[in-house]
């Protein structure tokens, strides 16, 4: 399971937990404009905006989990399981394979709206990286300082969705996860009314109780609700530290503590590493499970006119300030 969310305070935010029972070594990486992406279907890629994310390094080539362009575009790819379905070569198309799709836009798209254009004439092929790294049954969030898309790939083409909530979790399809939320409408973080009988005494004995009926379960739709209700009624001053410090509240509101989702042979999915992006500013902060000290990378403190991208293990040490 994962989540991500996009977030506004003085600046734009975008992010999202990692939750998985498997690391493929992924890495902070920064790819310069003159990397050249070699594309499977189409031209390399060879002048492009810069970008910073999380991606696993094969052969020489960043496979983004997420990323952020230098024009503050961001864009995550999320399990979608028994929906995916990526299709065959369609020759009238730009044939894009699942794992070039996040370069492919940030590459070339400043904002969603440069992106939706560019989506209409995408088809996202049934190409693999390799034998040992088949097709991932994604579906992704698009997201700059103005607004949200979800692009899910199914049977029938590229459905494309505004995301007015800018969450994104993983299966059902995005049109139903919206509509679940219609079911928490008289959430509220204030104390209720009693509306259920008035005139009989029903005492408030908790704070909170405008939220009873928040889901807390690890499921993907009770995630996106609890993630929405966070994010919208998050309060915090907009400085950057309160704004990152706040984000990953957020992200933490729905994180995945070890030993809670039991996935078989011994093994558990958790939210392995948790990031925040200021688009606006090109930093990439992160936490991981085992680490959770906010570290932070700044992509313009390299030389995004370079050919070679710069890569940096995740820290996974915990940092403890022993404070005597
Ligand atoms: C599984 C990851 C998404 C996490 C997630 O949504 N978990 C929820 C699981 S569930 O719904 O609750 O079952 C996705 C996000 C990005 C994916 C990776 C990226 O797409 C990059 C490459 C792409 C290759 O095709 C496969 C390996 C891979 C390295 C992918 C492995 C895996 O599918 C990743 C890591």
């Amino acid at each position: 399971m994962c989540t991500a969310v996009s977030f506004k305070t003085n600046s734009h935010y975008f992010g999202r937990n990692l939750d998985l029972e498997l690391s493929y070594g992924e890495k902070a990486v920064i790819v310069p404009r003159n990397f050249v992406f070699n594309l499977r279907k189409l031209p390399a890629l060879s002048e492009h905006y810069a970008m910073i994310g999380v991606a696993a390094v094969f052969a020489d080539t960043p496979l983004y989990y997420d990323a952020v362009n230098e024009y503050g575009l961001g864009m995550a790819g999320l399990n979608f399981e028994g929906n995916a379905v990526f299709r065959e070569f369609e020759p009238e198309m730009d044939n894009v394979t699942p794992f070039e799709f996040i370069p492919y836009i940030l590459g070339q798209c400043k904002t969603v709206a440069e992106a939706r254009e560019m989506l209409a004439n995408i088809n996202l092929v049934n190409e693999a990286f390799s034998p040992e790294l088949p097709l991932s049954p994604l579906h992704w969030i698009i997201s700059d300082k103005k607004e949200s898309i979800v692009v899910e790939p199914m049977a029938d083409g590229l459905k494309v969705y505004d995301d007015p909530v800018g969450v994104l979790t993983n299966n059902p399809t995005f049109d139903k996860q919206l509509f679940t939320l219609n079911n928490y409408r008289t959430l509220s973080p204030k104390t209720p009314e009693n509306t259920f009988y008035p005139g009989v005494e029903l005492d408030t004995y908790s704070r909170g109780m405008g939220t009873l009926g928040l889901p807390g379960d690890l499921t993907s739709s009770s995630r996106f609700v609890k993630a929405v209700f966070t994010k919208a009624h998050s309060v915090c001053q907009p400085d950057e530290n309160s704004s990152v410090g706040q984000y990953f509240h957020i992200l933490g509101s729905v994180e995945q503590q070890k030993g809670c989702c039991d996935v078989g042979n011994g093994k558990y999915e958790y939210t392995i590493y948790s990031d925040c992006y200021n688009t606006d500013k090109g930093i990439f902060y992160y936490k991981t499970y085992e680490n959770s000290q906010i570290t932070a990378l700044d992509m313009h403190k390299v030389d995004l006119d370079g050919h070679t991208f710069t890569s940096y293990d995740l820290l996974e040490t915990q940092q403890i300030n022993y404070a005597n």
